[in-house]
């Protein structure tokens, strides 16, 4: 580990001295620096949903789920994808998903959608020509091995920037915003440990192509707070870190962890899906993305403010007990519980307070 990663992630701060003073050693919350807002995008629809086996989920259950994210509060949330229906069965249909949200539930709300090819981008097109508004985003994505962009997108690294170049620009020109992707960028399920400089090259191409941010995906979810770090200060040589967002999946239950040691580096935008759900198709193994419920837990009553539009919400601007009760409601439609631990440890209270009433 570099000197850099250690001091940053055993900075000493008042949470960290007083948990070592009982022999804990911890990855605490710094107080801010200067930008104390987080903002979360919701993956769960898409990342969470993409690699579900069986049926076709149905486009109203879909549409609920994202209806249900922007009422507790979610401004950014991850509709689908316009990828091939042979690669991704689950994305088939995000243009129905998209035309059939309220649109009340869709005012000042960005609801991106992943973008791989100019075949995609005229599909969203021809949907935009005949319900315009639908979405104001896309999202491109490029991989930092040889071995994950080919399993991923049928083609090298570079063919894959070569393709999103030209969808950021002809996005940009009809006015939409665009995100970016960089994966795999501690761990490939292909390669091993990823070199963290082909992440700075690819993350700085992204930018310069027009994405206004780059979120780096952790796509295995077995990469540590030190491994992020060190990947971090690479990229940190050419990028603005204030550009970057964390995409973390909590395949070895590090993504919390990894959510700190990005935040202590100065990110301030994470992704997250709700109930936990989710994984990519071309990542063997790796379970669903960092929880919504965790990430608003852990950030809950400390120095920094999740934004969100949430008029309930009695901490942040995305209301917790809704995403944890939206977590069970979609894990259940899925036949399934909430991986979430703090959706489990909600649940669990919820039902301890019933009994007692019911008790009274
Ligand atoms: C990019 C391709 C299409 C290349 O796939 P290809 O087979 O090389 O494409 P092609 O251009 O040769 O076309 C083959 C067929 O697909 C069709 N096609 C071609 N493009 C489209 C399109 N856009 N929409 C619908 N259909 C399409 C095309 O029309 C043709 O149809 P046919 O003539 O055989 O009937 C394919 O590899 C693909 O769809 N890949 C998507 C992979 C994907 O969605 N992965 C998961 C998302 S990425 C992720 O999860 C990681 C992330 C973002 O979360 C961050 C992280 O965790 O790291």
């Amino acid at each position: 580990m570099s000197f850099l990663a250690k001091q940053l992630i055993t900075r000493p701060t008042i949470t960290t001295r007083t948990l070592s003073a009982h022999g804990i050693r911890a990855y605490s919350i710094p107080a801010p620096a200067h930008k104390n807002t987080v903002n979360i995008v919701e993956v769960g629809p898409r990342d969470g949903l993409q690699n579900e086996k069986g049926s076709v989920i149905p486009a109203d259950v879909k549409v609920e789920l994202i209806e249900r994210l922007i009422e507790a509060g979610a401004t950014s949330v991850e509709a689908g994808s316009f990828v091939s229906p042979k690669w991704v069965p689950q994305m088939a249909g995000t243009a129905d998903v998209l035309k059939s949200i309220n649109p009340k539930h869709r005012t000042n709300i960005h609801l991106p959608v992943l973008v791989p090819n100019k075949k995609g981008l005229d599909d969203l097109f021809k949907l935009l020509d005949e319900h315009p508004g639908v979405t104001d985003e896309i999202a491109v994505f490029a991989a930092a091995t040889e071995s994950f962009s080919k399993a991923n997108l049928n083609c090298s690294i570079a063919e894959s920037l070569a393709k999103m170049s030209e969808v950021t620009r002809l996005a940009t020109e009809r006015g939409l915003r665009v995100r970016g992707y960089t994966s795999v960028v501690v761990w490939c399920p292909y390669e091993g440990r990823t070199n963290a400089s082909k992440v700075r090259e690819v993350t700085k191409e992204l930018l310069d192509m027009g994405c206004y941010e780059v979120s780096l995906g952790e796509t295995v979810g077995r990469g540590r707070p030190h491994e992020v770090l060190e990947m971090l200060e690479e990229v940190a040589k050419a990028v603005d870190p204030g550009k970057l967002a964390g995409h973390f999946h909590d395949t070895y239950g590090t993504g919390v962890a990894n959510m700190l040691a990005a935040l202590n580096f100065g990110l301030r935008t994470f992704d997250s899906s709700v109930g936990g759900l989710g994984g990519c198709p071309y990542s063997p193994g790796a379970t669903g993305n960092v929880a919504t419920e965790d990430l608003l837990y852990t950030l809950q009553d400390s120095p920094y403010h999740v934004a969100g539009a949430s008029t309930t919400s009695k901490s942040g601007g995305i209301d917790l007990e809704k995403v944890s009760d939206i977590g069970w409601w979609i894990s259940q439609k899925l036949g399934r519980e909430s991986v979430s631990r703090v959706g489990r440890a909600i649940k669990a209270r919820k039902s301890r307070e019933e009994a007692l009433k019911s008790k009274l």
